[in-house]
Parts: structure tokens; sequence; C-alpha cells
């Protein structure tokens, strides 16, 4: 059985990925190591929670002996590693804790792996999954992301995000480390936490508080479904090419005024509202410093030579995230609330 060490695994995309392989693998064991931040809670995993190929390890990444501990321990043959700080809005005010859990926390990780690993390095595999925000911002509508594109990162979360993928291919350069590597565009889907765009909108529309829209709403992001996303980390891990980079996303630009006037209508019609009510909280706010003007990801790669491809429509894969937000109030309710963290924290606390 091949043991396989997901990083994150508690959080947005990391709990559907976790999902898919400990449905898809019954010849894996899938480790999760998280820290249940705020962000991440094992209330996403529920339903995998008692599956005997899956165990839940609270941990820190940064956290260089507890790694060692871990990787003797369980031998692991692959890491996934998702384990982030992932808001944009939070970067801006502690970028330190974005150098400490991506930089270092990444830099750890490889570490680990390179020491547990050296006498085998052919059998292993360290997969580092990243974002589209590495590449900074376009601003000729011609023009899309490409693999060979050159790193401009903007913020201090990509800033932080870049320096992780650049540790990850000096590894492989220097140590010979088997890596391959993912760039992402923006997710959307279940367990989302309310914080980004979408998840936020749709909250805010359902308790009737302003949708809070940075600078003119004219900024472009590519949406990708998180369920998408976690199927383009499964065929990358199983069929891409040691050293290589693998752009993911979903050809689905919008602007961020036009995505939440969408979501407006969706959700009017969900919630017997009349037509243009939730249009009406719409808020021009203060620009985000700094705001990347547009992603957009060119995935020829990924579907050309390992065969995947996005399979939901967005007006689809919107409706049943507005669904999956009506449905799992409590969720919302547990998340918002800091609920669950204070749940999950004590539960874990002395292991
Ligand atoms: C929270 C918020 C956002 N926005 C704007 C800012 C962006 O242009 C767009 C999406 O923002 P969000 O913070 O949801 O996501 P991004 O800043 O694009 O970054 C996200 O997608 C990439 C790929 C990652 O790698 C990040 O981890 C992930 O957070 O809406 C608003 O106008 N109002 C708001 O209240």
């Amino acid at each position: 059985m091949k043991k396989i060490l997901i990083t994150g695994g508690a959080g947005f995309i990391g709990s559907h990925v976790v999902r898919r392989f400990v449905n898809r693998y019954s010849d894996y064991h899938i480790f999760n190591l998280d820290k249940l931040t705020y962000a991440g809670n094992l209330a996403n995993l529920k339903d995998i929670e008692n599956a005997s190929n899956y165990t839940f390890i609270k941990g820190d990444i940064t956290d260089a002996e507890a790694l060692k501990v871990l990787f003797t321990l369980h031998n692991f043959d692959g890491v996934i590693h998702l384990a982030a700080e992932s808001h944009v809005d939070r970067s801006i005010k502690d970028p330190l804790a974005f150098v400490h859990t991506n930089v270092i926390g990444t830099v750890q990780l490889l570490n680990a792996a390179k020491e547990a690993w050296k006498d085998d390095l052919d059998n292993h595999l360290f997969y580092h999954v990243s974002t589209d925000e590495v590449y900074g911002s376009l601003h000729n509508p011609d023009e899309f992301f490409t693999e060979e594109t050159s790193y401009d990162p903007q913020s201090p979360y990509s800033a932080s995000k870049a320096a992780s993928d650049h540790f990850v291919r000096a590894y492989h350069n220097t140590y010979k480390l088997p890596v391959v590597l993912s760039n992402c565009s923006n997710n959307y889907g279940p367990n989302h936490f309310p914080e980004k765009l979408i998840p936020l909108c749709i909250n805010n529309i359902k308790n009737y508080k302003p949708l809070p829209i940075y600078g003119k709403g004219e900024n472009v992001r590519d949406w990708l479904y998180v369920l998408d996303h976690a199927a383009a980390i499964d065929v990358v891990f199983h069929k891409g090419k040691i050293g290589e980079t693998y752009n993911i996303g979903g050809f689905n630009e919008w602007t961020n005024i036009d995505l939440v006037r969408l979501l407006c209508r969706i959700m009017d019609r969900k919630l017997n509202r009349i037509e243009g009510e939730s249009e009406k909280l719409i808020t021009f706010v203060t620009d985000r410093a700094g705001h990347d003007l547009r992603y957009a990801i060119d995935a020829q790669k990924i579907m050309n030579d390992l065969g995947w491809k996005p399979s939901l429509q967005f007006e689809e894969g919107l409706e049943k995230t507005v669904d999956w937000y009506l449905t799992n109030t409590e969720w919302l309710e547990n998340v918002t609330s800091g609920a669950y963290q204070d749940y999950y924290t004590k539960q874990y606390q002395h292991s």
C-alpha cells in the first residue's frame, strides 16, 4: 500500500483532494497533515473520517522535528503539498505569516522529504500545488499565463508562493528531488471559507448585507470548480513528468462585477426574491492595495499532455455552489463564528 502525505488537507482545495484520493484509491493510505487554522476544519471531511485508508494528523509544516518523526514513522511514498496561507488581503496586513507558512513551511517539508528519500529518490514524488498569481498581472487582453511566463508576483501572498515554487525547483535542480508543480487559477465550490469573493457574497446576499466590490469591479479572474482542480491534481500526481510545471485553469474569465451580478440573479431565483433585489446590495469600496488587474491561464499543456479538462460550465458550477451554501447553513455559521476552530482545536490540543 502506498502512503501519501497530503498537507493542508482540511482546507478548501485540500479537503476535496483528500476525499478524492481516499475514495478512489483503496490501495493508498492518505495521511492528512493540517494545522487547523481558521480556514481549515475537519467538518469538511466528516464523510470520510472513519475510512480505513485515512489518517488525520494535526501538525505544522514549519515544525522540522515533527516532520522528521512523521517521515521516519510512515515512510511516505509521495507528498502532495497544499498547506498555505491563501488570502491576499490577509497577506497585505501580515506578510510575515505568509513567509512563515508558505516559504519556511515548504522548505522544511522539502528538507524532510530530501532526508527521508535520499537513498531511493526515484520511487518518490514531491508535488507542490501553487497558484497562477505568481505570474503577476496581465494588462493585454490577448495574453495568457503559460508555463513559460516569467514570474512577477505583486502581492505578499503571491511573492510567498513564488518563493516556494522556486525552492521546489531548486531542490529538484540541486538535490535531484523528484518534483512536479501546478499553478491554478481561482477556485470556487463547496467548503470555501467565506472571506473569498464568491462565498462572501453568497453569505452576504443571504443575510441582506452589503457586497463589497473593490475599486470598480473591473478586475478579471479565471474561475475553476474546485472538484475539477482536484481531478487535475490527481492527473498531475499520477501522470505528470518529473521536473515539469502544469498550469490549470478553466478558460473562464469574468470581471468581478459581472460575476457578482450573475450570483445576485441566481440567488434572487433561489431565495424567491424579486429580480434585481440582491443587486441593490452591491457596494463599491476602496480598492485592494496593488490589486492585480487580470489573471488568465492557458491550460493547453495539461489538456494536451495529460488529457485533463474542466467538466463543469461556470453557471452550472455556481448553481451547485449556491445550493451547497443554502443547504449547509450550519457549516457556514460555524466557520463564520469560529465555532469549528474552537471545537477542533480543543479536540486535538494534546496530539
Ligand atoms: C474578498 C473580496 C475580493 N474582491 C475581489 C478581489 C479579486 O479581484 C477577486 C477575487 O478575490 P479573492 O480574494 O476571492 O481571490 P484572489 O485574490 O483572486 O485570490 C484567490 O485565487 C488565487 C488564484 C489564489 O491563489 C488565492 O489563494 C485565492 O485567494 O474579487 C472584491 O472585490 N471584494 C471582496 O470582498
